[in-house]
């Protein structure tokens, strides 16, 4: 696709961009309200940002002039931080961490449940291409070393003569094979020319046309009804990738690289401009801006009789000084946004409210929070409508084929010359604050006056004792390099390296019920398609980036719980793969008799910690979660599961939001564990369900078509109507195993049967019945469920109090 493609598609984006702002601050401006009342319009935002985001990724990974790429981050980061915000707070207006679409508002926007999942921005990885690629290699050489990995296998090279020899024996073969064939069909017809004695007649010619045609005939028509099917979708085609999207993958990529070039030649551009302009213009500004303070100052002086304060740097410096002595407020520092204007108008009604100490008064408050609701304020909204006005200004109408997307040298050099003007700004300032404090001196002892003592030390001091509040970590490494401490953990085993799984790998339909369900006042139970969006709303797309990880709703750790062969595995693979993170495995298995002793252990929590910061973004994982909190542990376990029990909390409450680490853990049976400290731990909870009919009937149409072993003949949905009791992981090591290579052989002859896979399925182990109800029963114990809980119940209370009022009123 062309550039014009891209640049369409970024205008397109840019006025739904405006639309979507403009429901959004609407929204703010609703306030308070009932909480059905938000249900259809935060869930309509978050359809709306979560197309967007899609759209902006497409456009920021095939753009090519580097100046608008630029906002288009900006815009994409802003997008992405919304999503986030809006999801937190469906999840505070549901208290249920499943937040299924409105219907109404899927069908008024046009887009498919499918469309309305979140996709993962390309940016998170490939920006970041070689840095991933070299701490893999450097994994796996660093295993090679010791021994742990073998080397991989390298390619079967051959002489001329040994491929020669190979070929000249399988065609020998063939011929063999074929001359034998020869050999027995003229044996049968020998054998047939005794038995029919006479010559062939008439009659015979005939009938064999007749079979002949026949076939012809069924064959086209077959021919004909699969072209028709698959036309229509009652067929999939089969599963090889079409030449169209080869091209248009290999279109893309070449894109990428002139992309890259654009941006180095941006780069080079930014020095060499600025170099430039520094040579030309430096001394000259340099002495206009001390020209004009001089004269500032003395005019000054002698309007007012004394010297001017000189601002710090931080506070503006002498541009703060124009303003605050001439027009009065900075009309830049006085506009306020939207939302943080209705934020103030908010907290100053909510004090107001605190106020009031009325009996009545604090009835209705309480009746508000349970009916009422309040979106929390944004950190991205101000930020998306000013990149967007600042696209709008700048991009939208401009023609850029003529550049062939190339960087913009006079917006370079604007953009370089503030920038040297606040340098040369900053450093007159300084020289200005010396000499002001010299005259002010000698001002002073003029008029036989103390020296007043100037303001900034004592900031200086009052700043220093701020920072000083913060704890600082002892670093028990001072003086050991991240690579030194990165191959230490990898020796151990702590960091260890993962396969490359994609998260839309992880197979499942979404609940398309559970908004209609909500609207009725049931609790729908989610999919496997909602557990994959969960995955990437709390874990994946926080954790790829640095701004919205910064300004988002915070999540540091996460339980995945779930049955074995239920995919806990892949989920924690697929988060670190689609955001290139680093794996820290703390399981108790993995850390038995390393880092041996309490000290050993302190060293082992400070390595993890730091090293996991200095290698963001990572994620911690544990497996078998429950294990450092089980009441007793069996005589049996020799692993001293309860080694980090009590430093569990502390490395997760050590996640700051600047940190992308994330904590996750994953169980079979949370419910052994001291369900107090568990969650203490894990502020997020998901819980993988019992696979439903939709993702095990997509699970199978996805894996036999790749097999090739979906054929009419397989009785999909009998086959899914049987497998209800089994995990994924079940399924598919079942398929494994009757998928044999000598099998699939046969398949073009013998197509695969529902009852071969139902076959090798019974001698496999299900998800009991007890081990649901377990589950099910734990669930409900979770602080979300309970929060959920207790709301229905302060609901029907207060519904109850006023049927009693309005029946004692009549
Ligand atoms: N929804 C799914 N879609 C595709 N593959 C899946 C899905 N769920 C599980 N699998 C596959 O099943 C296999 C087992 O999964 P995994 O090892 O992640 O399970 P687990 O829950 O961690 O099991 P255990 O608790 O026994 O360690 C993996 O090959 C995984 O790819």
């Amino acid at each position: 696709m062309s550039n014009k493609t891209y640049n369409d598609l970024l205008c397109d984006t840019s006025e739904l961009i405006v639309e979507a702002t403009q429901a959004d601050e609407a929204v703010f401006e609703a306030g308070s309200a009932e909480r059905s009342t938000f249900q259809p319009l935060l869930s309509e935002l978050r359809i709306r940002y979560t197309v967007l985001l899609s759209r902006l990724d497409t456009v920021y990974d095939q753009l090519l002039q580097p100046q608008k790429r630029l906002i288009v981050k900006r815009l994409l980061e802003a997008c992405l931080g919304r999503l986030l915000e809006i999801k937190h707070d469906l999840v505070e207006l549901h208290l249920s961490d499943f937040t299924y679409d409105d219907d109404e508002s899927l069908k008024k926007l046009a887009v498919t449940p499918h469309e309305a999942e979140p996709c993962i921005p390309q940016y998170f990885v490939r920006e970041r291409e070689e840095e991933i690629e070299k701490r893999k290699t450097f994994i796996t050489d660093t295993l090679i070393k010791l021994g742990h990995e073998s080397p991989k296998q390298k390619p079967l090279v051959l002489t001329e003569q040994q491929a020669v020899i190979i070929i000249q024996s399988h065609e020998r073969a063939r011929q063999g094979r074929l001359r034998g064939q020869f050999m027995k069909e003229i044996r049968l017809l020998k054998e047939k020319g005794r038995d029919q004695k006479g010559e062939m007649t008439a009659s015979a010619a005939t009938a064999i046309q007749r079979v002949w045609r026949g076939f012809i005939a069924r064959r086209d028509t077959r021919k004909r009804k699969k072209e028709e099917q698959l036309l229509i979708g009652m067929v999939l085609p089969p599963y090889s990738e079409s030449k169209a999207v080869t091209r248009s993958e290999e279109i893309k990529q070449i894109r990428r690289n002139l992309q890259k070039e654009r941006d180095s030649e941006f780069q080079k551009a930014l020095v060499e401009i600025e170099e430039k302009l520094r040579a030309q213009h430096e001394v000259k500004i340099n002495e206009r801006i001390g020209d004009e303070l001089r004269r500032w100052i003395s005019e000054y002086y002698e309007r007012t009789g004394k010297l001017p304060e000189f601002p710090s740097e931080e506070a503006g410096g002498s541009r703060a000084m124009y303003s605050r002595q001439g027009t009065g407020v900075d009309s830049n520092l006085s506009k306020s946004s939207p939302v943080s204007s209705k934020d103030s108008k908010k907290s100053k009604e909510s004090k107001d409210k605190k106020n009031n100490k009325s009996e009545d008064n604090k009835n209705k408050h309480e009746v508000d929070d349970v009916k009422n609701f309040n979106c929390r304020s944004s950190c991205f909204l101000q930020d998306m409508v000013n990149a967007n006005e600042e696209y709008e200004d700048i991009w939208k109408f401009r023609d850029d084929e003529i550049q062939h997307e190339k960087y913009d040298k006079d917006m370079i050099e604007r953009e370089k010359m503030l920038k040297i003007e606040q340098e040369i700004r900053n450093i007159v300032d300084e020289l200005m604050r010396s000499e002001l404090e010299l005259l002010q001196a000698a001002f002073d002892r003029d008029r036989a006056h103390k020296g007043k003592k100037s303001k900034k030390p004592q900031k200086k001091v009052r700043r220093g004792g701020k920072k000083s509040k913060k704890k600082k970590e002892k670093d028990l490494t001072p003086d050991r390099t991240t690579e030194s401490l990165f191959e230490e953990l990898v020796t151990n085993g702590i960091i260890r390296p993962y396969p490359f799984v994609k998260i839309d790998d992880f197979i499942g339909e979404k609940s398309y019920v559970g908004s209609e369900m909500r609207n009725q006042g049931q609790e729908p139970s989610p999919c496997l398609g909602d557990i994959r969006q969960l995955i990437k709303e709390y874990c994946i797309l926080p954790l790829g980036s640095e701004t919205v990880r910064a300004s988002a709703p915070l999540v540091r750790s996460v339980l995945i719980t779930g049955p074995s062969g239920s995919g806990k595995k892949m989920l924690v693979q697929a988060i670190c793969s689609e955001t290139g993170a680093m794996l820290f495995d703390l399981s108790p298995a993995n850390i038995v008799g390393k880092y041996p002793g309490k000290s050993g252990l302190i060293m082992l929590i400070h390595l993890v910690m730091k090293v996991s910061r200095l290698l963001q973004p990572s994620v911690i994982w544990m497996d078998d979660a429950e294990k450092p909190f089980v009441k007793k542990v069996p005589k049996t376990d020799k692993t001293d599961p309860k080694r980090l029990k009590k430093d569990l909390v502390k490395i997760i409450k050590g996640i700051l939001p600047e940190d992308r680490v994330l904590f996750i853990g994953t169980s079979k049976t949370p419910w052994d564990a001291e369900q107090k400290l568990l969650f203490q731990c894990y502020s997020k909870v998901i819980q993988i369900p019992r696979a439903d009919y939709g993702s095990i009937s997509l699970m199978w149409r996805t894996k036999l078509h790749r097999a090739g072993a979906l054929s009419p003949r397989l009785e999909l949905s009998c086959l899914s109507r049987v497998c209800d009791s089994y995990t994924i992981g079940t399924l598919l090591s079942a398929l494994h195993s009757v998928l044999t290579t000598k099998r699939r052989l046969q398949l073009r002859v013998r197509a695969l049967t529902a009852q071969e896979i139902a076959v090798q399925l019974s001698l496999l182990e299900p998800v009991y019945a007890e081990q649901e109800s377990a589950a099910e029963s734990w669930w409900l114990k979770t602080p979300m469920e309970r929060k959920r809980q207790r709301h229905l119940q302060r609901l029907m209370e207060l519904e109850q109090e006023n049927e009693e009022r309005a029946a004692a009123g009549k």
